[in-house]
Parts: C-alpha cells; sequence; structure tokens
C-alpha cells in the first residue's frame, strides 16, 4: 500500500556512458597480453631477467584487469531532498562524529572549525547531536570547544539567515575578505560582528595554544589536571544540550576523551569511534551516524538531507549501510604535485565502484546506518531480526552495560528514531563505563562489530565487513560537493600517509576481511570484490615496481635485455605511448591541466616505489609477529593567519630521514649510475650478440629518471629541499652493492 504513495524514489541512479574510455582501456589490456604472449613464444631468449620482468608484466596485467573491471560501469547518483521533504514528516536523528588525536599535529582550532560547520548544518538542530573523540586527552582542545560553543550561539544563527554555503568560519572568512553587500547594510553591520567575534575567538584559541596566556586547569577543566595522552580515566563533557528540543536551536555538543592506560591497547581511530558509537548510543541513539575526520568541514549545509535521501529511501535505500562523500581538498595546491588530491580516482575508480556494490569505506565524509555497525544484516530490517537474541547473549556482544545493551537492541529493532531523553548528560555516568578501555574485553567490538581492529586502515575492512553481509554503500555527490579538507601540505607527510594506507591496506589483503574472502564466504558481488583490489593491492604493488625498476639498471649495467629487439619492440612502446597519452586525455576531460597529469604520474612512480614499497614490509613484520604498525598522523595545517592559504614553498619538494626517501634515492642513484655506464661505454661486453641492451632498456631508464627528476634536484638542494646527507650515503651504498653485484655477475642470471 504505501509503495504506491511513494512512486517516486528519493535519489536515482544514472549509469555513465564512457564508451571511449572503456575501448581504450581494452586496447590497453590488449597490448599486456601482446607482451605476456610475447615473453611465452619469443624462441633463444629465455633468461632469468626476462622470467622475471614476465612475472612483473604478468602482475601489472592483473593490475590493470582490477583497475579496468572498476572503471567498466561508473554511476552517479541523483538525490531530491524536496520530496524527502515531502514525504518523512519527521526526519531522522544523525549523529555526528569528530575525531581528534592530537593538539600538536592537528591544531584545535581545525577541529574546532569541524565542529562550528557541523552545528550550523541545514537540519533540524534538535535532531543532531555532536560528538567529538579527543585521542589526545588534551585540555586546549576542550578549551577551543567550549569556545567554539559560545561562539557559535552567534555564528549559527548568522549562517542560516544568510543561507551562507561555507560554514566553517575560517573557510568563509578567507573566501568573503568584505563586507560589501550593496542592498543590505544588516548583512555588513552582521558580518562585521561576526568578524570581530571570529577573530577574537582564534585569538584567544592561538594565545592558548602558544601558551602566552596559561589556560587554568581549575573549574571544568579540572579533571585535565594529572593527566597524561596515554594514561588517564575517561572524560566525558556535555558541552552544550537543547534540552527544550528546539529545532532552530543548536545540536548538542559532547566531548569525550575515551580511557587510556599505558597496558591497553587502545586501537587508534577505530577504537575511538567504536567509544564514539556506544557513547551516542546512550545518549541519542540515532539510526544514522556521520563521521569527519578533524581535518574537514561541511562544504554543502544541506548534505545531511542529500544523504537522508539515499538511506530513507524506501526502496532502493534499504541496503544501503553507508553513505560516502568524495574526500576533496580546499586550497590544494595548484596541479597537485604531490598527487594527493585524488580527483581522477573519485571520479574514475570510485564512480565506477558506485556502479558494483558501492564505494569503499574511506574513513570520513561517511554517513553510517547504526544497525549496520552493529551488525545486522539488510533484510533483518524488513523481517526482524533473526533469532532474537536474549539480553545475556548481547551482554557477550556489546559489553556490560545494560543501559547500552538496551539502546542496541533498539537500534536494531528500528526503533533508535525517538530518544525519551533530551538531556545527554543524564547519561555520563553510563557514558564513562563505555568509554573504558576494559569494557571491550571479550566482546564482539572491532571483530565483528563496529570499527575493526587490526589494521591501521580501520576503515577499508570495516566497510568490508558490512558488504559481505550483504550490504551496498552509495556515492553522494551533491553541488557543491560534500565536505573539502586539507590534504598532506609536504612531500615527506604525503608519504607518510601513502605508507599507513599502504601497510594497513596490506594487512587487510592477507587477513580475514580481505575482499577474497568476502568473495569466497560472504556475499560480496565478484565484480565489486575485484574492484576492492584495487585499493587492497597497493602494498604488494610496491615489490613489482621495485623489481621491475631495477631491470633495466641491471640490463644496462651487464649489457643484457629485457625487452625485444626489432619490430616486436613497439609492443612496449605502444604500451607506453597509449597508456600515457589514455591517462592524460581522462586529465583533460575532466578539466585538469596537463602539468597535473604529469604531476600525478611520477608521484604514481614515485609513491609505488617508495612508499607503498616500505609500507608492503612494514605490513609483513607486523603479519610476522616481528613488528607492530603505528598509526602516524598527518600533520595538518592550521588556517593560516593571512588568509591566502598557501605560503611560499607550498609544491615544493622536502625530504627528511624516513627510510621512504632512502628506497626512493636508491633508485635514483642506480639508474643514473647505469647511465653514466652507459654513455661512457662502460658495459660489460656481450659475446652473443643479439642479447645486448637496446633501446628498450634505454627508454626506460631516462622514463624513471624523468620521473624521478625532483630527487635529482634534492641531491643538491640544502635544508629541508634537500635529500639528507645520510639518506644519500645509505642510498649510494645500497646502489653500489647493486651494481657492484650485478656487474660480477653474482646474481648469475643467466
Ligand atoms: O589514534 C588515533 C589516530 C587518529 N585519529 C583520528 O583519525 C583521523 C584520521 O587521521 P589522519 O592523520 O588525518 O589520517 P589521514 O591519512 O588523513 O586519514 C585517512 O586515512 C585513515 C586511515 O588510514 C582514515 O581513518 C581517515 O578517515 C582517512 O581520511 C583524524 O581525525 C585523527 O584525529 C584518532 O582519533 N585516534
Ligand atoms: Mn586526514
Amino acid at each position: 500500500m504505501a509503495e504506491q504513495r511513494y512512486d517516486l524514489p528519493f535519489y536515482e541512479k544514472i549509469w555513465l556512458k564512457r564508451t571511449f574510455q572503456r575501448v581504450m582501456d581494452t586496447f590497453i589490456l590488449v597490448l599486456l597480453l601482446l607482451l605476456l604472449s610475447y615473453r611465452v613464444f619469443s624462441p633463444n631468449s629465455f633468461t632469468f631477467t626476462w622470467f622475471l620482468a614476465f612475472i612483473c608484466e604478468s602482475w601489472f596485467t592483473f593490475t590493470w584487469i582490477v583497475i579496468l573491471n572498476s572503471k567498466w560501469s561508473p554511476a552517479v547518483i541523483i538525490t531530491h531532498p524536496d520530496r524527502l521533504l515531502q514525504r518523512v514528516p519527521e526526519l531522522p536523528r544523525v549523529d555526528l562524529f569528530v575525531t581528534t588525536a592530537d593538539p600538536v599535529l592537528e591544531p584545535p582550532i581545525i577541529a574546532a572549525n569541524t565542529v562550528l560547520s557541523l552545528m550550523a548544518l541545514d537540519y533540524p538542530a534538535n535532531k543532531l547531536a555532536c560528538y567529538v573523540s579527543d585521542d589526545g586527552c588534551s585540555s586546549l582542545t576542550f578549551y577551543a570547544l567550549v569556545e567554539a560553543s559560545l561562539f557559535a550561539k552567534h555564528w549559527v544563527p548568522f549562517c542560516k539567515k544568510y543561507s551562507l554555503q561555507l560554514r566553517a568560519p575560517f573557510r568563509y572568512f578567507s573566501n568573503v575578505t568584505t563586507a560589501n553587500s550593496e542592498d543590505s547594510p544588516q548583512f555588513n553591520q552582521d558580518w562585521l560582528r561576526m568578524k570581530d567575534m571570529y577573530d577574537n575567538f582564534s585569538k584567544k584559541i592561538e594565545d592558548v595554544t602558544r601558551k602566552q596566556i596559561p589556560l587554568q586547569l581549575d573549574g571544568e577543566f579540572t579533571v585535565f589536571s594529572n593527566t597524561e595522552q596515554r594514561n588517564h580515566p575517561t572524560i566525558v563533557k556535555v558541552i552544550l544540550e537543547n534540552k527544550n528540543d528546539i529545532s532552530d536551536g543548536l545540536p548538542h555538543l559532547i566531548y569525550i576523551s575515551r580511557e587510556k592506560r599505558t597496558n591497553h591497547s587502545h586501537n587508534y581511530k577505530a577504537g575511538a569511534m567504536n567509544v564514539l558509537t556506544r557513547v551516542s548510543g546512550l545518549m541519542t541513539n540515532a539510526p544514522f551516524m556521520l563521521n569527519v575526520d578533524c581535518d574537514m568541514v561541511v562544504n554543502n549545509p544541506k548534505i545531511v538531507l542529500h544523504a537522508m535521501c539515499i538511506l530513507m529511501d524506501f526502496k532502493s535505500g534499504k541496503d544501503v549501510a553507508f553513505v560516502q562523500c568524495f574526500q576533496q581538498f580546499y586550497d590544494g595546491i595548484k596541479d597537485d604535485p604531490f598527487g594527493n588530491q585524488w580527483v581522477t580516482a573519485f571520479e574514475y575508480i570510485i564512480r565506477g565502484m558506485a556502479g558494483l556494490q558501492g564505494p569503499y569505506y574511506g574513513g570520513t565524509n561517511t554517513f553510517h546506518r547504526r544497525s549496520a555497525i552493529y551488525g545486522l544484516y539488510p533484510d533483518e530490517i524488513e523481517n526482524g531480526r533473526k533469532g532474537k537474541l536474549g539480553e545475556r547473549i548481547l551482554i557477550q556482544q556489546f559489553g556490560s552495560s545494560k543501559e547500552f545493551v538496551n539502546s542496541a537492541t533498539k537500534a536494531l529493532d528500528g526503533k533508535a528514531y525517538f530518544p525519551n531523553d533530551n538531556s545527554p548528560s543524564n547519561f555520563t555516568e553510563a557514558a564513562v563505563q563505555v568509554a573504558g578501555c576494559g569494557y571491550e574485553y571479550g566482546t564482539l567490538w572491532g571483530k565483528k562489530i563496529g570499527w575493526l581492529y587490526g589494521s591501521i586502515s580501520e576503515d577499508v575492512p570495516t566497510g568490508l565487513n558490512m558488504q559481505r553481509r550483504g550490504w551496498r554503500s552509495e556515492c553522494c555527490t551533491p553541488n557543491p560537493i560534500a565536505f573539502t579538507g586539507c590534504a598532506p601540505g609536504g612531500l615527506s607527510s604525503t608519504m607518510v600517509q601513502q605508507k599507513r594506507w599502504a601497510s594497513g591496506i596490506t594487512v587487510v589483503f592477507f587477513g580475514k576481511h580481505s575482499p577474497l574472502m568476502g568473495m569466497l564466504f560472504g556475499k560480496i558481488q565478484f565484480r565489486a570484490g575485484l574492484s576492492y583490489f584495487w585499493l587492497t593491492n597497493w602494498g604488494l604493488r610496491g615489490p613489482f615496481e621495485v623489481c621491475y625498476a631495477a631491470l633495466p639498471a641491471y640490463c644496462i649495467v651487464t649489457n643484457t635485455n629485457i625487452f625485444p629487439k626489432g619490430p616486436s619492440l613497439w609492443i612496449p612502446i605502444a604500451l607506453l605511448v597509449s597508456y600515457n597519452v589514455h591517462s592524460l586525455f581522462e586529465y583533460l576531460i575532466i578539466g585538469l591541466s596537463i602539468r597535473c597529469w604529469w604531476n600525478n604520474q611520477r608521484m604514481c612512480i614515485m609513491r609505488t616505489t617508495s612508499a607503498w614499497f616500505i609500507g608492503f614490509w612494514s605490513a609483513m613484520l607486523k603479519l610476522s609477529g616481528i613488528a607492530d604498525t603505528v598509526f602516524e598522523i598527518t600533520e595538518k595545517e592550521g588556517p593560516s593567519s593571512d588568509g591566502g592559504g598557501n605560503n611560499g614553498d607550498a609544491g615544493k619538494f622536502t625530504f627528511d630521514k624516513s627510510p621512504v626517501f632512502v628506497v626512493g634515492t636508491t633508485i635514483l642513484l642506480v639508474h643514473l649510475m647505469a647511465m653514466f655506464i652507459k654513455l661512457w661505454g662502460l658495459q660489460l661486453q656481450q659475446i652473443d650478440s643479439g642479447k645486448e641492451c637496446g633501446l628498450g632498456e634505454f627508454i626506460s631508464s631516462t622514463y624513471l629518471l624523468l620521473c624521478y627528476w625532483p630527487y635529482l634536484k634534492g641531491l643538491f638542494a640544502r635544508g629541508k629541499y634537500g635529500i639528507p646527507l645520510s639518506t644519500i650515503c645509505k642510498s649510494a651504498l645500497f646502489a653500489f652493492l647493486f651494481l657492484y653485484f650485478s656487474a660480477t655477475n653474482t646474481f648469475n642470471f643467466h
């Protein structure tokens, strides 16, 4: 009956036609297969290096099949908030989660801005509650939030009155730098007042951060005395309460710093997310939860409505576990020098996944269905939970808090839409219990329910865990885009992030929650599972590409070859050319520049052969139980006071002593030496004619040197723009060893 009344869906999926891309992708695949078959059938040239090249190229072919599969059927979602508003009389509650972990690497003013942008969302304020998890246990962060809540009382009405788009104040004031609305003196007056208040607010926080005015640890702040970042009891503070359930008031704002003890592993962000889930379960128990990192801000104030169009859709929304919004960045450095803006990955791969079982969970900008996080299966939404579990079993699974089990039962039964209490502070005591570090002991948290533990890329297995139960996911890409954030500002921080992802993802690949297991034993569809490999194989790509990068240098030194001679050489050359032309085309048609394309091409080589390579080995150490991996937090730049964003050296390559740079520099030096040897004619003599090194190897080596050009400059630069001397020495040693063993034929590949 109800179905007929609601005949128009809240959202539609439109499949994109990208025929030219399909043709080009297939053409490249054919060339790869040609190259492989040439290797198998070519007479008389079988050597061990050929065999290695064959293995690597087989891997590249597999990777290409994965990419081609992901890109094959892209889709976009069109949402209709007007239909939602017409037909859903009472909008559902949404709990908003923000995580922050370190007041130094993540300046509190950033998190405060994230929170302000969330408080000002265009959604009934009594349906929202904002929870901030602070793993840094920092009185500074708490102070910034308290101040933010005071400022919000003026800021939020201002945003709503003038329907501003940018509601994170630092974003707004860096875009709208003067009050110059000619027809509204009222606006100008309000603008000036707000600007003044915001400047005061940020100055206060800055003063405390710089310790110009010390923070008194009294009153509300007493709990922070005698705490250490890794050793302190739970702190739960309700900063703001919307007690009277007013829809144009302010959402609840709650600060949580979960208990930490030195002998308890806290599972990084995944642990924080689980605490947020439980505390919010007690206090508001919204059926949907939005998760944003502290370096992200709302860019489209209507985003909750858009996401609800998907999750609340009567037909196709029912089996959607989460809605993922793209990760995009403000003040991105021009032409993406570090390849960390991921524009094409979103456009092609993630839109492609959206046409399958849905995008992967990217860790931030995501709306979750609470019951899916709690382990429900999609068909149980309609038919009720299979075999209702008794309270005893639920306590085993969800932990010993009766209040929490109660709320979880409601959430699982879909009764969580209306809480019976508007005062979160009534639950502080229970909240302290569920945020304790021993609470999860023996439960299913982190294993089967909530955010999963064990990988420092917690997002991917968490999403997979839901999809393997048969849930789908969707992308939500309204205009303007939903959220924007800050991308790592330098090469070092980019590499740290890349290494962490590669390592975390490799652990996922070999673990219980790999896409392969999900395909075999769960409900992950074949093509969806295959598309996940695009992500989970990042680390694995490292060793293959490093090996493939070493081969041409080896060939040049030993005067041998891995590439065909004569007319067959056109196969690899055609591959190189068509791949590059095609990817250039992909950049140009979405409005990116040639420079941006080239920056991404070379970053792709650099990060795979260094950050992902190291990430792969750190995952191996973890998997073999030798060393654990740590979540290294990406450093965030605070809003610059000049309002202009980028500083002078934005985009310049910086280096440090990380092993990532040792690998990169070694590759550079090996190829420089190989070129030197070739140009001075110092290669070994080749007795069998036809086997000597040729054009193919020379082109490869030149291409690598072009990609590694920023490192070459780094060899001669000083300070943070130069590669540290110790790194150069280590790399030179490795490079010499490689060449020495090659030249003396120690590897004996023939
Ligand atoms: O012990 C920790 C460590 C991190 N975080 C938070 O996790 C978020 C992500 O950390 P960040 O250093 O910004 O990592 P990124 O590389 O930028 O994050 C990407 O990669 C992560 C997984 O590696 C995902 O969790 C993120 O959502 C995704 O944006 C931040 O809000 C941190 O405050 C914690 O709450 N506790
Ligand atoms: Mn981040």
